[in-house]
């Protein structure tokens, strides 16, 4: 502590004889000399020391916090470092169905979000997590061709932002839309693909076809209310899907599978994006890439259900499990 103090007061000093070196610097000619950068560093020093000072003091206070001030770079890594090595310790929460439906009303109701604003989180992840696994440069074909199946309800809103980042990413997504909801949040989705240049298919291909045209397949039919056995059209889809041999990454859950349990002959993914956090099947996922995504859940909500989600690095929106 004293030396702290002692420091406090060294760094006042500079910054003094800054000040006083700045106003002679003001007599000098214009052309900037060595004396003037060395007067810069340690202005600059001087500052960032008092900034070190304050906030090594409210780390002391507020143990748990990490904010994002510009002047605690230090103070972050070894923020984050600690919670790492103690998320590290325990392990992440796979979510059963109702827990899952839960967290996610909570979001909305007792967190404020809004249904679009998550959606465009958990795709921007979804489309991340593709290029990580699937750069450009590692693509067979020619044209960077994707298909993005999506479904009725939001998994499948994930699935057209995915499409539509992915577009932007460089990709050729297409996408297959066969049970649109009529509700002004996915026809304003729906139009932004369009404006984007991305086609849409009137009908599934067969699976051979995909085989040819695409690199691979984008699952965005069912997330975490699939129920029951499967409806059509996407039985049928399904059934194509299944027979297909290029890769498939499914946003959220393989479709079709049971939350909980999976399913014994259904989907194969090579790769699972895991939104919020993963669902129990995700357990028995064993395609190559498991990524979690959506980040975006409040201290208070993985508090209360346990999430122990690990530490994101850096600004990344997406983290290999
Ligand atoms: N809280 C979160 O974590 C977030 C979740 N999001 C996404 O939202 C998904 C959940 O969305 P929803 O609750 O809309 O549900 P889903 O997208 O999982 O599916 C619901 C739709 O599927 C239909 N359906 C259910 N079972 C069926 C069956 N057996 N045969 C045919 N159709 C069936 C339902 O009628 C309904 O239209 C998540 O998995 C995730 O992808 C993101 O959009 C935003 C954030
Ligand atoms: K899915």
């Amino acid at each position: 502590m004293t030396r702290r103090v002692y420091l406090f007061v060294f760094e006042l000093f500079w910054v003094f004889r800054c000040v006083l070196c700045k106003l002679m610097f003001r007599s000098q000619p214009a052309e900037p000399s060595l004396s003037f950068w060395i007067f810069w560093m340690r202005n600059l020093r001087a500052l960032l020391g008092i900034g070190f000072l304050v906030s090594s003091r409210a780390a002391a206070t507020v143990p748990q916090t990490c904010s994002l001030s510009s002047s605690a770079n230090r103070h972050n890594e070894a923020c984050s470092g600690s919670r790492s090595a103690s998320t590290m310790a325990q392990t992440i929460k796979y979510l059963g169905q109702e827990e899952a439906q839960k967290v996610d009303e909570e979001l909305f109701s007792e967190y404020g979000f809004s249904v679009d604003q998550l959606m465009e989180l958990a795709g921007l992840s979804c489309a991340t997590a593709i290029t990580r696994a699937y750069p450009l440069a590692s693509l067979r074909k020619a044209r960077p061709a994707l298909l993005v199946v999506c479904g009725p309800g939001n998994n499948g809103g994930d699935g057209l932002v995915c499409a539509r980042h992915l577009r932007l990413f460089g990709y050729e997504p297409t996408i297959l839309y066969p049970k649109r909801p009529n509700k002004p949040l996915f026809q304003g989705l729906t139009t932004q693909c369009e404006k984007m240049e991305i086609p849409f298919l009137t009908e599934m291909p067969e699976a051979e076809v995909i085989d040819e045209a695409y690199n691979l397949v984008i699952d965005a039919i069912f997330g975490f209310s699939f129920k029951g056995s499967v409806r059509e059209p996407f039985g049928s889809i399904l059934d194509q899907l299944k027979k297909t041999t290029i890769p498939i990454a499914s946003i959220d859950i393989p479709s079709g599978w049971d939350v909980e349990t999976g399913s014994a002959d259904g989907l194969r993914p090579d790769t699972l994006v895991s939104l919020t956090a993963p669902k129990k099947s995700a357990s028995l996922f064993r395609g190559r890439y498991h990524f979690l995504g959506g980040r975006f859940v409040p201290p208070g909500l993985e508090r209360k259900y346990q999430l122990n989600l690990p530490h994101y690095p850096g600004t990344d929106c997406v983290l290999q499990l």
